[in-house]
């Protein structure tokens, strides 16, 4: 090690050491064993480093899963180092780890971490193999009933020593979690064992090789790549419906695969059967194993959800924040997970506690106020969910405070938020008179001012009811 001006000069051999150290500590030892400890380091030249595999499946395995991430080590340890090339080159040629770069004759076509280059023939390495997410885990997860099946389905295959149901199929609406539960495989086989070869990608992405290979008649390394992987993801395979060549080189693949008993898991937006613009053979073999669908969210997931979310980014989230969003972002998960990055994004630039008022100014698009007239019905069936009592109730003449008092609450929002009056008020819960839905609205309004935790449970139905 020399020192010039206080800058730290390291040889790269150095360099190269600790960019292995910090990868086995990443990707534990199995797969540091497997993977990155046969691979040699070459040269360094023109902000270029090359390393090598011993093998061409090896070189695309490492360039695939592990070169963008050790082109970023690398650079931390010398800003110099721009690119990672992966080569082949062959043990016996590889006996000197560094420095002399190996016969040009025994190298393959170089892969690189960078975006394509539209000349050169094999995939780059970073569209080859998809980058997992690290938050699409297992652990970050939540359970409910619409996705029970399907997180059950992908744990199964994630932890069994022999494959189950093959394909597991996963399928349900945009934004509900597909993704995550094949990332969450994923990881949790790379952890458990990591000598499996695992490959997750996009069906988008599979054409798209597909389709480099055959421009660059290099069809032979694609189907040698995809036929010897252990377990094979296809994300949103929806997307080869109508690529006719493409579908048949995926059922030749995919068949290849489930004969040598290797798992396959696929996600798409439908059931197997209503893939339109998908061969009826291969739709036929994706119904085969287990299909699991994910349903859309219920309430009390998508509250849970935003607690895991709020506790996992340490930010406070009051209660009824987080219960008007559940109720009223219901389309899917990425746009509740935008909603809540959008307000605690804004609660730490301003230094203001996250309220209903601010949250509600700050998601006007999202939550789409209608101003749309509200009904005496509409009120009752809320209230009566909010407080857990029967609509009966509404119109019931039980005096207990568990029940008038929710149905006072649903009286003062009806005067509130309908043009009704206080007689046609009365009428509709249980024919009252007049004199008792005045009662109920001023009784209301006095709570509200001694207390402000009922206060606040009243605001937050009125906003409910009015969007
Ligand atoms: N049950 C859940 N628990 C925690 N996070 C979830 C859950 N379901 C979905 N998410 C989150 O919602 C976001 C969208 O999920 P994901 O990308 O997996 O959806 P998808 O079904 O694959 O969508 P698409 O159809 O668009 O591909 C992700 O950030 C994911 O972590």
């Amino acid at each position: 090690m020399s020192s010039m001006g206080g800058v730290i000069i390291t040889s790269i051999e150095q360099q190269w050491g600790r960019v292995c150290g910090r990868l086995r500590e990443e990707v534990g030892e199995g797969a540091f064993k497997s993977w990155l400890r046969p691979v040699v380091l070459v040269d360094l030249e023109g902000g270029e480093a090359r390393i090598a595999a011993p093998t061409k499946f090896m070189r695309d395995w490492v360039a695939a899963h592990y070169a963008d991430r050790i082109r970023k080590l690398w650079h931390a340890e010398n800003p110099d180092v721009q690119s990672v090339d992966v080569i082949v080159v062959p043990d016996r040629l590889a006996a000197r780890p560094a420095a002399a770069p190996p016969a040009p004759a025994a190298t393959a076509p170089a892969t690189r971490t960078e975006s394509a280059m539209p000349d050169r023939p094999p995939e780059s390495a970073t569209d080859f193999g998809a980058i997992l997410d690290q938050r699409f885990t297992f652990d970050n997860f939540v359970v409910g009933k619409p996705n029970e099946l399907a997180h059950a389905a992908a744990r199964r295959v994630a932890e069994a020593n022999s494959v189950t149901f093959n394909p597991l199929f996963l399928y349900g609406g945009v934004g509900l979690g597909k993704t995550h539960l094949m990332h969450g495989i994923a990881w949790h086989i790379r952890q458990k064992h990591p000598e499996r070869r695992v490959l997750y990608m996009s069906a988008e992405k599979f054409m798209y090789q597909f389709i480099r290979a055959l421009r660059f008649k290099d069809t032979m390394t694609f189907k040698e790549l995809f036929r010897s992987v252990d377990v094979l993801m296809i994300d949103d395979v929806q997307f080869i419906s109508g690529k006719d060549s493409t579908q048949e080189e995926f059922f030749h693949t995919f068949n290849a695969l489930v004969d040598q008993n290797r798992q396959v898991v696929i996600s798409a937006d439908k059931s197997p059967s209503d893939l339109e613009g998908m061969e009826e053979r291969l739709r036929s073999r994706l119904g085969w194993g287990l299909v699991a669908d994910i349903h859309p969210t219920t309430y009390e997931l998508r509250l849970g959800i935003l607690q895991a979310k709020a506790e996992t980014a340490r930010v406070e989230i009051p209660a009824k924040v987080m219960e008007f969003l559940a109720h009223k972002i219901t389309s899917n998960v990425r746009e509740l997970e935008g909603a809540l990055n959008r307000i605690t994004a804004h609660a730490e630039l301003v230094h203001r506690p996250v309220t209903l008022e601010s949250t509600q100014e700050l998601l006007h698009d999202l939550l789409r106020a209608s101003d749309r007239r509200v009904t005496i019905d509409e009120i009752q069936k809320r209230v009566a969910e909010h407080y857990n009592i029967k609509i009966a109730d509404m119109h019931s003449a039980r005096r207990a405070r568990t029940v008038a008092r929710p149905r006072q609450v649903a009286m003062y929002l009806s005067k509130q938020l309908t043009p009704r009056s206080l007689p046609e008020i009365g009428r509709k819960f249980g024919g009252r008179d007049h004199t008792t839905v005045m009662h109920a609205v001023k009784k209301v309004e006095e709570l509200c001012s001694e207390d402000r935790s009922f206060a606040e449970d009243v605001e937050l139905l009125r906003r409910m009811l009015q969007i």
